[in-house]
């Protein structure tokens, strides 16, 4: 395999970079009246605008040909075929087959595992419905009112961004709740209005080790046994969500309320499974076969469409473009659409879990920069928090704004105002201000040479800020579960370019490995010696002071 950094593309990539890098948007959307009909894609209700991007024809050439030569379609037949692409697990890697609406064969180790899936999501089905329609009782007899799903990282993360997502859908049935921090203020605080007799608990954890979810599932344990008594009560309070039947059954909780899924699926790509339990409790399991459904659209068209015409084979390459060639080392996600207000959360962990990796498929250290700093807010709140440095600031952060061409909530002049802002930053941060409009505004308000002078160098944009515009119809079941998996393939083609695992997460156990050490430190008054000054410094304060 060439290294990423020797591939031809990549080193003509260098020297185109060195060629348009002083080339300004304005400058190329003077140049072609065409340019958003030439850089733009659609796929259904969803049009994806790369216009206002620091591209011409010939970086889009050369960034395809990069992807050509990373292997990118090879890797992606690969993912599809459920070859162990995830390496360093000896995983196959096929939350595709969650969502195969299709539900063409698709195997691992010679086993087609769609019969594996239906069954499943059939079991989703009646249990959803069970709950739903009342029939499933608590100790008391009364129907389930609220859900917690106890869970962290994508036993979490997912299921309360898309219900948050899709609470217009949700209105009117059972509440959801989400508990995920170890601290025991997140459970306190959510248990507090609960009634033990109508509450249900989802146990999500593909480990079911985690250490977090372990602690909060025996303290929902000791809240409901405080109420219903019995522990034969459990039963009918606690369903797990996991891969590991033997764990869930030492927890006691019946193998019957058990939702499996499999080691092929990742944790932060599981909301597509039965970690979605809770999706289907909220919107009801029609819709979430809707959501399933839209990310099959988006994986047929990843499967199929040409390079060239391929929406996160495109977003991929773009934000590559500026992580590699112009040192951006962060991507903002903007939604406007405060039902995607935990949608940038949501691919924290999707992306910078995925991509955050120093060491490539072959086990050698990168020397090149790999995944971004992925964060962002829901417009228009970020205008007042953000936006400054993404307009003045020194750093370079490539954005992609998202809306909806209509509103759940159209009151008054609100989707109006808020589309305005949509539509207007991308071009502000394209277009900039310069120097001379910037003082004929000044002169125009009446100010003396002398202000015009002092207040000129503040008042200037320097514009050919990059973004991405993502409107769609209608924030719809569908509709974002294409936007969801639009953003999954992208991750993988980032990866697959750098040439990394996106889908182990080795990182996350050393931190996990010393808390398992300090844990018992804590306890006592023994002055703890055993770590840096640091650590026994701060131990020790602990433990002076409580
Ligand atoms: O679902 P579980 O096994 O409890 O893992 C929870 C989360 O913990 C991790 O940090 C892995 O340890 C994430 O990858 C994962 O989504």
């Amino acid at each position: 395999m060439t290294p990423l950094t020797r591939l031809p593309a990549w080193q003509a990539l260098q020297t185109h970079y060195q060629q348009v890098v002083e080339l300004h948007m304005r400058e190329l959307f003077q140049a072609d009246p065409e340019r958003f009909e030439c850089f733009s894609l659609r796929l259904n209700d969803i049009l994806f605008d790369y216009s206002k991007n620091r591209i011409t024809a010939d970086t889009m050439g050369l960034l395809l040909e990069l992807a050509r030569q990373s292997g990118v379609e090879r890797k992606r037949q690969g993912m599809f075929a459920g070859e162990k692409i995830n390496a360093s697990e000896q995983r196959a890697v096929l939350h595709v087959a969650l969502r195969n609406r299709s539900n063409r064969p698709i195997r691992v180790e010679g086993e087609d595992v769609m019969p594996g899936v239906n069954a499943v999501l059939a079991k989703m089905r009646t249990f959803s419905e069970r709950v739903r329609s009342g029939a499933w009782l608590g100790f008391t007899g009364k129907p389930i009112s609220d859900v917690v799903n106890i869970g962290i990282g994508g036993s979490d993360l997912g299921p309360l961004m898309v219900t948050e997502a899709l609470k217009p859908y949700g209105r009117g049935g059972l509440r959801v709740h989400f508990v995920s921090n170890v601290d025991g203020t997140h459970i306190a605080e959510t248990l507090r209005p609960l009634n033990p007799e109508t509450t249900l608990f989802l146990i999500a954890s593909k480990t079911f080790t985690t250490q977090e979810t372990m602690a909060n599932a025996e303290s929902a344990k000791r809240w409901l046994l405080e109420a219903a008594g019995a522990p034969q009560q459990v039963a009918k309070h606690f369903v797990a969500i996991s891969t590991n039947a033997e764990k869930v059954i030492a927890f006691g909780i019946d193998g019957q309320n058990m939702f499996e899924f499999w080691d092929w699926v990742g944790g932060r790509y599981s909301l597509w499974s039965a970690i979605g339990l809770s999706i289907a409790l909220y919107i009801g399991m029609d819709n979430f076969e809707e959501l399933l459904a839209g990310a099959h659209a988006a994986d047929e068209h990843f499967r199929s469409a040409p390079l060239e015409g391929n929406i996160p084979v495109v977003m991929a390459l773009l934000g590559i473009w500026y992580n590699n060639f112009f040192g951006a080392q962060s991507h903002a996600i903007l939604p406007y659409d405060q039902y995607l207000h935990r949608f940038p959360a949501y691919f924290q962990q999707g992306d910078m879990e995925s991509n955050g990796k120093r060491v490539t498929l072959e086990g050698t250290p990168v020397d090149y920069s790999t995944g971004p700093i992925l964060w962002g807010e829901p417009g228009t709140n970020g205008q007042h928090a953000f936006y400054q440095l993404m307009h003045q600031g020194t750093k370079l952060v490539p954005a992609d704004f998202l809306a909806p061409v209509e509103s759940h909530n159209p009151i008054g002049e609100h989707h109006r105002l808020l589309l305005s802002n949509f539509f207007a930053q991308p071009e502000a941060l394209m277009k900039g201000k310069t120097e001379a409009e910037a003082r004929r505004e000044l002169e125009a308000a009446g100010l003396d040479a002398r202000e015009v002078a002092a207040l000129l160098p503040h008042k200037v944009f320097p514009g050919n800020r990059p973004s991405n515009s993502i409107l769609f119809k209608k924030l719809t079941p569908k509709t974002l579960g294409t936007l969801i998996a639009l953003y999954e393939h992208k991750i993988f083609v980032q990866g697959a370019i750098w040439n990394v695992n996106s889908f182990d997460q080795w990182g996350v156990e050393l931190g996990k490995q010393l808390a398992k050490t300090i844990l018992p430190e804590l306890e006592g008054q023994t002055e703890i010696s055993g770590h840096d000054c640091s650590t026994n410094g701060l131990i020790n304060y602990y433990k002076a002071t409580r």
